[in-house]
């Protein structure tokens, strides 16, 4: 069978690297990976961890979401145009106090989150529904199913992007007798410059525009607790690579696939009882009322993840695997 061809936006780092990388290194040699980055000056890492596959199965080349004209100039220069799978994964973050936040950031985030994948689809799906195949993948969030304290935007746009692949999954590629057109990927969280990124603005925020109690829950309690969640349930952007490629190679792709378990409950929380408060509940005494219960529950993750890797480890060198 000829290798399908898979368009990733945001390749510079991150999930869209590893997962452009994963795929191009395929033993079954199943894809032809087109690894789009928004500034080429950012493609060495890339680059690097492609290795051997660049100019094989992995080619690098310029898309900004926010630039249509750029989104065009990329498909164009496709033969055919044609993209079997477009990995929508391109994404920027943004955490704290709403007040300390301008709204150009808020629409700079809306416009790469939400208008980004808007863009992609526009232009890839007239092909796919003439070609009568094709696949979607997105990826989403967590945060696209339930709110987070203090993510308020970014949780925000996730959900834009979750209600707007709902709504067209029904319609976007009618072809019997799969639907699978579309599918939402929702990682909690991953280990990548993404949380780098959104702690370096915090700490150049300026918290004189909230009130000193916002600013000291946010600053002293939040920032720690999401740390902790980070070291205890963050994922590497390699499983989201693996779950992803999981998506792409199903017979019948899933409409929504959540890369971590430990996130399933807390989203059932939502659905167990409509009024919301089981799980604004739920969050506001973990944030404030049992916060050393979570970091001791998340410290006890910690240790198990850190016992596991030893037995893995100790099983590796006794040639187990
Ligand atoms: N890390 C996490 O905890 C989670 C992340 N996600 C989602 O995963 C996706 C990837 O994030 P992740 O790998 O973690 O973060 P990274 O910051 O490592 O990667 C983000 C990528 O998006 C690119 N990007 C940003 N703006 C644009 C743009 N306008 N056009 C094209 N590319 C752009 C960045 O490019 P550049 O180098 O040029 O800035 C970078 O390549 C995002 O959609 C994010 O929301 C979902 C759940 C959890
Ligand atoms: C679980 C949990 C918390 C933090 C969750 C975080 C920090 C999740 C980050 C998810 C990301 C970054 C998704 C990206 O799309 C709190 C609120 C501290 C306390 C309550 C339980």
């Amino acid at each position: 069978m000829a290798p399908r061809t898979v368009l990733i936006t945001g390749c510079s780092s991150g999930i869209g690297l590893a997962l452009a990388v994963r795929l191009a290194r395929d033993k079954q040699r199943r894809f032809r990976v087109i690894a789009t980055v928004r500034n080429v000056s950012r493609s060495g890492a890339l680059v690097a961890a492609a290795g051997p596959a660049l100019g094989r199965t992995l080619e690098t080349k310029q898309l900004d979401v926010c630039d249509e004209g750029s989104i065009r100039a990329c498909l164009d220069s496709i033969p055919g145009r044609h993209v079997d799978v477009l990995v929508s994964n391109a994404g920027v973050g943004m955490i704290g106090p709403l007040e300390c936040q301008s709204l150009a950031a808020m629409q700079g985030l809306m416009d790469t989150n939400f208008f980004g994948l808007i863009r992609l689809v526009k232009e890839v799906l007239p092909d796919m529904k003439r070609r009568r195949s094709g696949h979607i993948v997105v990826i989403s969030s967590v945060m696209g199913l339930q709110g987070i304290v203090f993510n308020d935007v970014y949780a925000a746009s996730k959900f834009a992007v979750e209600g707007f692949c709902e709504s067209l999954v029904v319609q976007a590629i009618p072809r019997a007798p799969s639907p699978g057109s579309i599918s939402l990927v929702e990682p909690g969280p991953v280990t990548t410059e993404f949380e780098a990124k959104v702690y370096e603005e915090a700490e150049r925020a300026d918290y004189s525009q909230t009130d000193p109690e916002t600013a000291e829950i946010f600053t002293k309690l939040y920032l720690r607790n999401s740390r902790d969640v980070f070291a205890s349930l963050g994922q590497s952007p390699e499983d989201i690579a693996e779950h992803t490629l999981r998506v792409i190679e199903a017979a019948r792709p899933p409409f929504r696939h959540q890369t971590n378990a430990a996130y399933t409950p807390m989203a059932a929380l939502k659905h167990a009882d409509p009024s919301g408060a089981l799980m604004t509940d739920a969050f506001y005494k973990l944030v404030f009322k049992y916060d050393a219960v979570l970091r001791l529950g998340l410290r006890a993750i910690r240790l198990l993840r850190w016992k596991a890797q030893k037995v893995q480890a100790g099983a590796r060198l006794l040639g187990f695997k």
